[in-house]
């Protein structure tokens, strides 16, 4: 530990970063970091900015220096050097922990080799083709809450926040692995896949200090936590279910081949259109390389990889987007009327990406409530980031590149990039998905894989799902608000974002804090209003 703490102090003492203006630690094992995570938003950030100008320091863990920027050209250089830029190994380790090493986990050749192989399941025609899967699924959920919205007399109140998550936890099992959670089946017994991954999902949303000094210091990791158990007993039942998926998707391959006998499997001859046929095909095709093929632990690796990642973000993206159709009614109203055009309540993927508005209303969501406000790189070798606007460090010497040292961490602003009013104007905080129709042009300047956004990110590291994810809001969009009126439960002022690694809506006044966005959701009729 005192090792570890020595370099640190040496390495900060060594840091270019220190030239930097910035506010001063608050703690001196948190830094900064407990203030980051109990103001909402990235309003601190913001007010850093305001402070001491667009390029500037703050405290991590054990006083270390953070690179905070919001300069897109440094950004987009950070972006773009996805090798010289790497997840911190500590993040690294937690994510080992519990996703296991999947591609989020891995860098360099290892994570080209992953992405080649699985990019080809998130193109346009795959996403179309698994469309039919994205509108099923959301009228499952509409007939669920028709339900209880006819067992109440005049609107349901209903928490949407599990409701949706169901819904995107079934998407993801059939899409990713058909593998069929029926999370929405009110009446079916718990799936045991379904618990092992929300143990796994609420520990990658706790921040406390032991996992933290384990990722720190590796001695650490041999004394077993409480939390270590409940990781290691769900990382077995979803190794044992990962396992027998795999098994069961080899063996219809050997037998649609009978290549057990010895004959060859061509890789163009698999079919299937989830991710997990298309991982089997990189195994088990002959005609393959040996070298290019990928591992059976590979293969499993992605299963929890796949289901964290493919699952809270989308159903916290709609949530968001129902809470932003709340506060402004006429937003709400407005898309509806789009949306009834259509004739048919299943609509292909053309038909949903057609909807101008459902577009705007999209993207005003993922702009203003990016499920995951920032990320982390570290630098893995000394370098000068390329900056737009020359800066004045703490001396009142100018600079035209940042400095930034190997071991440096840097903090990629998602959501402060997403608010600022430099980018998107003066009512940047504001929810205007009109504002689409002609967008600053400056905001092309955005190093972001979709939309002039930082949501999904972008570089070689970017969101593989970004297209899925997309169609399936705009699928659970389309059918839920053609079908009810929603309304806040609770006042406005009573609901906050929580960030950990998704943000996510709570009650100030649930003295619980859980996450939680009830509604009041109430069937559409032509002339209806809410009561
Ligand atoms: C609104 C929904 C989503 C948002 C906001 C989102 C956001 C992101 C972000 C910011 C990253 C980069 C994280 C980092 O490197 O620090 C990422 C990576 C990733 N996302 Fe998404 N995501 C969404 C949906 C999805 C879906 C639906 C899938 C899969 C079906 C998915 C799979 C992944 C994977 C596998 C990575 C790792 C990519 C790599 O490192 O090469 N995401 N996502």
């Amino acid at each position: 530990g005192c090792w570890k703490l020595g370099q640190r102090v040496w390495h900060n003492l060594r840091s270019p970063l220190r030239a930097l203006p910035g506010p001063k630690g608050t703690s001196w094992l948190y830094g900064n970091l407990k203030d980051i995570f109990n103001a909402e938003n990235s309003v601190l950030h913001e007010q850093w900015v305001g402070q001491y100008g667009t390029t500037l320091k703050y405290k991590g863990f054990f006083f270390s220096d953070r690179l905070f920027t919001m300069d897109t050209r440094a950004l987009n250089h950070v972006l773009t050097h996805s090798s010289d830029y790497q997840k911190p190994s500590q993040v690294r380790y937690n994510l080992s922990r519990i996703l296991g090493e999947g591609v989020l986990f891995v860098e360099g050749a290892q994570h080209r080799q992953q992405r080649r192989i699985m990019n080809p399941a998130f193109g346009p025609a795959q996403i179309r083709a698994l469309t039919d899967i994205f509108i099923s699924k959301s009228i499952k959920l509409r007939d669920v809450w028709s339900t209880m919205t006819v067992a109440s007399e005049h609107a349901a109140r209903i928490d949407i926040m599990p409701w949706l998550s169901k819904m995107t936890l079934d998407v993801i099992g059939l899409a990713g692995f058909n593998y069929e959670f029926d999370a929405l089946n009110a009446t079916g017994k718990p799936n045991e896949l379904n618990q092992a991954f929300s143990v796994m999902f609420s520990a990658s949303q706790q921040i406390s200090i032991i996992p933290m000094l384990k990722a720190w210091i590796p001695l650490l990791r041999w004394i077993p936590t409480d939390r270590d158990r409940k990781i290691d007993a769900a990382q077995k039942t979803m190794g044992r279910i990962g396992s027998q998926l795999l098994h069961d998707a080899k063996a219809a391959v050997l037998s649609s081949h009978g290549a057990e006998k010895g004959g060859s499997i061509e890789k163009s001859s698999l079919q299937g259109r989830d991710l997990l046929s298309l991982l089997v095909r990189a195994n088990m095709a002959t005609d393959i390389p040996e070298n290019q093929r990928i591992s059976d632990e590979d293969v499993l690796a992605q299963v929890p990889t796949f289901l964290v990642a493919g699952h809270e973000t989308t159903s916290t993206a709609t949530t968001w987007a129902l809470y932003a159709l709340c506060l402004r009614p006429d937003i709400q109203t407005k898309l509806r009327e789009e949306l009834l055009t259509v004739e048919t309540e299943t609509p292909s993927m053309d038909e949903l990406v057609a909807l101008s508005y459902l577009d705007a209303v999209v993207r005003e969501t993922l702009r203003l409530h990016a499920p995951v406000p920032s990320t982390v790189r570290i630098a893995m070798k000394d370098d000068i980031l390329p900056v737009d606007t020359p800066f004045t460090d703490k001396y009142g010497v100018v600079h035209d590149g940042i400095k930034v040292s190997k071991g440096d961490p840097i903090f990629i602003p998602i959501l402060a990039i997403n608010r600022s009013e430099a980018i998107w104007g003066t009512d940047a905080k504001e929810f205007n998905p009109d504002r689409w129709a002609s967008l600053p042009e400056v905001a092309s300047q955005v190093p972001g894989v979709w939309g002039h956004l930082m949501t999904f990110l972008g570089g070689p590291r970017a969101c593989i799902g970004y297209r899925f994810s997309l169609v399936e809001m705009k699928a659970l969009l389309f059918t839920l608000v053609r079908a009810f009126e929603f309304e806040l439960a609770v006042p406005a002022s009573d609901v906050g974002k929580r960030s950990t690694i998704v943000q996510r809506p709570f009650l100030r006044s649930d003295p619980e804090n859980k996450s939680q966005l009830p509604l009041l959701v109430k069937p559409y009729r032509k002339t209806s209003g809410l009561s």
